[in-house]
């Protein structure tokens, strides 16, 4: 229970305890209406002449009916706006965790496992108040309430529904929620196995369509849903029986009240419209107390969907800021003195790297695919700390420096170029959010792009599609370039922009690189050195295999 009140603490006391009184107060007007209508029914046959009595019965129907509509809409609008106010708190902090650890403790993970977690899973955390926590206090309240009622009417009755609360308030959800835990967590499971495949799925479609995977595809996600639909059937083995028994239960308080009130009312000792007005009034409670039998069976979807949300928080992440970490110095000289890397769980990438990088130089990255040329410049970004040696900024070991101020020294377009699903002038923007339509323009007619500026419909206002779906790679490596290049940054990586282009466009990139970089140092890897200009230095970077020492080949700088 600690564990879910952790999602709902948030929401603010005074909201929490304005939406449980007027759930209570709900459902106390249900009550209301159902006794004092039967007492209304039972007076009116008794005495049709007495309007002195009728009539305060007939406006306490009334005052009933109209209170609980309006007072179910005050309770929604005050529940619903406090449980959007959690998943909203839920959900920033859960995107915040995923921030903390990216990117390398996300490697390996599963888009669309984590996809689930963010969404679906701290969607189904709305249940924890609505569902669960208010429904439990309302119930509580109610049954009190009634209980205090009914004891004036006839004490045997009261402790018979005292009885029977029991049995539906805390017997039966205890019975559901350990009879339904495996299937609420097969049903979580299922869901984002079946949320992860379906975004793997939609991704690779191309490849399954046209590389004969589709039948095996189609038989993984007929597993799946299998699993899904297995997992729902269980749980609704356990929660339709319980909704029975709590329809039941209700039935057997109406009983009750009708052998324990009648029985006063046949002796003459209680008025007969009490008979009534207790049996039905009791009934009307049980929409409060009863309901916890079925709310109680997604107890164990939530706990399992709020461990998926909490095991976020608990990723640990590959870097992280030491305790007093600085901010960057003035000098920003770039250098790896004796850098020795590897992945978790692999042999050195890196083995003694040495090279600088001054304020305004330009560094090529050389070497063979796998060498590690983008692990160096992951290195510089800091999204892994060297098992080996030290990367430094104006020789102060990256460690001791703050992570956001570090980060904010670099503009750097990656290898696998990120275009995000919007226009153009959008994915520009993110780079500098003032730059003027004429400088983007002029950016990208530098970079090539003119031609993609003139063939899209909406120049700018272009729609780039999901990942740059509407582009070619180069068009894509391009853009990543410019975004890169659109940041005022002192410091530029880039990651093999080239590696899509024609020599022609190749060329034309580097040059516009060359001119635009101005006073920023830059570090390129590429695999076609021959194109670059004059004033690049060359850093060879060794093969993996044979293990050669890997060197600055070029003479200091
Ligand atoms: N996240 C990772 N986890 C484990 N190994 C990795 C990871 N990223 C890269 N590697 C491995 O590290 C080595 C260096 O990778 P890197 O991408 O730095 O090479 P590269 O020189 O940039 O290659 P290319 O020229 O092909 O882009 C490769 O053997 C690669 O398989």
């Amino acid at each position: 229970m600690s564990g879910l009140w952790r999602f709902v603490r948030g929401g603010g006391r005074a909201r929490m305890l304005g939406s449980v009184l007027l759930g209570t107060g709900t459902v106390l007007a249900s009550v209301g209406l159902l006794a004092v209508s039967g007492a209304l029914i039972s007076e009116a046959a008794l005495e049709p002449e007495s309007l002195l009595v009728l009539l305060p019965l007939i406006t306490s129907v009334r005052l009933f009916g109209l209170s609980r509509a309006a007072l179910r809409y005050a309770e929604r609008l005050v529940s619903h706006d406090l449980t959007f106010r959690l998943l909203g708190g839920v959900r920033a902090q859960a995107l915040d965790h995923l921030a903390r650890v990216a990117p390398a403790a996300l490697i390996g993970a599963r888009g669309g496992d984590l996809l689930m977690r963010v969404r679906s899973d701290v969607d189904e955390l709305q249940g924890v108040y609505l569902r669960l926590f208010a429904p439990a206090l309302v119930a509580a309240l109610v049954a009190l309430v009634t209980l205090g009622l009914l004891w004036r009417v006839s004490p045997p009755l009261a402790l018979v529904t005292a009885g029977l609360y029991a049995v539906a308030g805390v017997l039966l959800p205890a019975m559901v929620v350990r009879a339904a835990a495996p299937a609420g967590q097969a049903q979580n499971a299922a869901r984002a196995e079946l949320g992860a495949a379906t975004l793997e799925a939609l991704h690779g479609l191309p490849d399954l369509l046209t590389g004969g995977g589709r039948p095996a595809a189609e038989r993984h996600f007929g597993r799946l849903l299998s699993a899904l639909e297995a997992a729902e059937v269980r749980r609704a083995r356990v929660t339709g029986p319980a909704n029975a028994a709590r329809e039941a239960l209700g039935g057997l308080g109406l009983v009750a009240a009708l052998v324990l009130v009648g029985q006063g009312v046949a002796a003459g000792t209680t008025p007969g419209p009490l008979l009534a007005a207790a049996a039905l009034g009791l009934l009307a409670s049980f929409e409060a107390v009863g309901n916890l039998g079925s709310a109680w069976a997604t107890y164990s979807a939530l706990r399992a969907a709020a461990d998926r949300v909490e095991g976020l928080r608990t990723l640990p992440p590959a870097v992280q800021d030491l305790p007093g970490a600085a901010g960057v110095p003035a000098d920003l000289t770039l250098r790896f003195e004796a850098v020795t890397f590897r992945y978790p769980g692999r042999d050195d990438v890196l083995r003694g790297l040495n090279f600088t990088l001054a304020p305004g130089e330009r560094v090529a990255l050389v070497g063979p695919s796998g060498a590690g040329k983008s692990t160096v410049l992951a290195l510089a970004l800091r999204f892994w700390d060297p098992s080996g040696g030290h990367v430094s900024l104006g020789g102060v070991d990256l460690r001791a420096l703050a992570l956001a101020d570090l980060r904010a020294c670099f503009a750097w377009a990656p290898q696998q170029a990120e275009v995000f699903d919007g226009t153009l002038r959008e994915n520009l923007l993110l780079a500098d959010r003032e730059a003027a339509d004429a400088d983007l323009t002029a950016l990208l007619t530098d970079l090539g792009l003119d031609t993609l500026l003139s063939r899209l419909p909406g120049g700018l206002d272009g729609w780039v599609g999901e990942f740059g779906a509407r582009l070619s790679a180069g068009e894509r490596a391009r853009l990543s370039a410019a975004r890169a290049l659109l940041r005022p940054a002192p410091i530029l990586l880039l990651d093999e922009p080239t590696a899509h282009l024609d020599p022609a466009n190749a060329r034309r990139l580097l040059r516009a690189v060359e001119r635009r970089a101005g006073g920023q140092a830059a570090l390129l890897v590429t695999h076609q050195p021959d194109l670059l200009g004059a004033g690049w230095r060359v850093v060879q970077l060794a093969g993996p295999v044979p293990r050669a020492r890997q060197a600055d080949l070029s003479p200091p700088g």
